[in-house]
């Protein structure tokens, strides 16, 4: 399903888990500022909407979408946080570079999702126009900040919950032989 028939601020705070308990981390960059801070607005207001207390949201900007790698990597090592959002805006111009600083930011917010346990949710826009980013950050389309929020409150959910049960290897491992639990001969699971 596309943006437009969806409306990414809409949800329904019955099925979503208490966060009153949650610290979440806010990266901000300061490119198209007129359109993250909307989309921080958005992340913000659903929180406050959800029983998050002021003081457990950490905001910091970092000059561009590139950053925000960095900015949430010494976030997750300095700050004792739930979960971390890292919200941009990414315009088309003239050259390739809006596709470098795309897939560097996806990659590098990909790679904080593998190697560390705190989610990284993934709000930043990457779009042909101004007005589509406008449309996206409190627009026609709703508040891409907002879902993102909402996506962070059910990844904290996810983690807490995932910490309260024993770690199994993946079978995935297991079955593949890459896991051996004795001296050399890999482990049959039997059907
Ligand atoms: N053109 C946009 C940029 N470019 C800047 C990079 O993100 C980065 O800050 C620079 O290459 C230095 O490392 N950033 C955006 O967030 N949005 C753009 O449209
Ligand atoms: C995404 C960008 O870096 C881009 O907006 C910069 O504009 P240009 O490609 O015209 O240099």
């Amino acid at each position: 399903m596309a943006t437009i028939n969806k409306n990414l601020s809409v949800y329904d705070k019955s099925t979503l888990p208490s966060a009153k308990d949650f610290r979440f981390g806010v990266v901000v960059s300061e490119w198209n500022d007129n359109i993250t801070e909307g989309l921080y607005k958005g992340a913000e207001d659903a929180f406050l909407d959800n029983e998050v207390p002021a003081q457990n949201i950490i905001r910091w900007n970092v000059p561009g979408s590139f950053e925000l790698i960095y900015g949430a990597k010494k976030m997750l090592q300095t700050q004792k946080v739930d979960a971390v959002i890292v919200i941009g805006c990414v315009i088309q111009g003239q050259t390739k570079h809006f596709d470098f600083v795309c897939e560097g930011v996806t990659q590098g917010i990909k790679d904080l999702n593998v190697q560390t346990d705190i989610p990284v949710i993934f709000c930043v826009l990457t779009d042909n126009t101004m007005q589509q980013s406008i449309d996206r950050s409190g627009g026609i389309h709703g508040n891409k900040g907002t879902e993102a929020a909402i996506a962070a409150i059910k990844m904290a959910y996810i983690r807490q919950q995932a910490s309260l049960t024993h770690e199994y290897p993946s079978q995935n491992l297991l079955t593949s032989g890459a896991l051996q639990l004795d001296e050399g001969t890999p482990l049959e699971l039997k059907e």
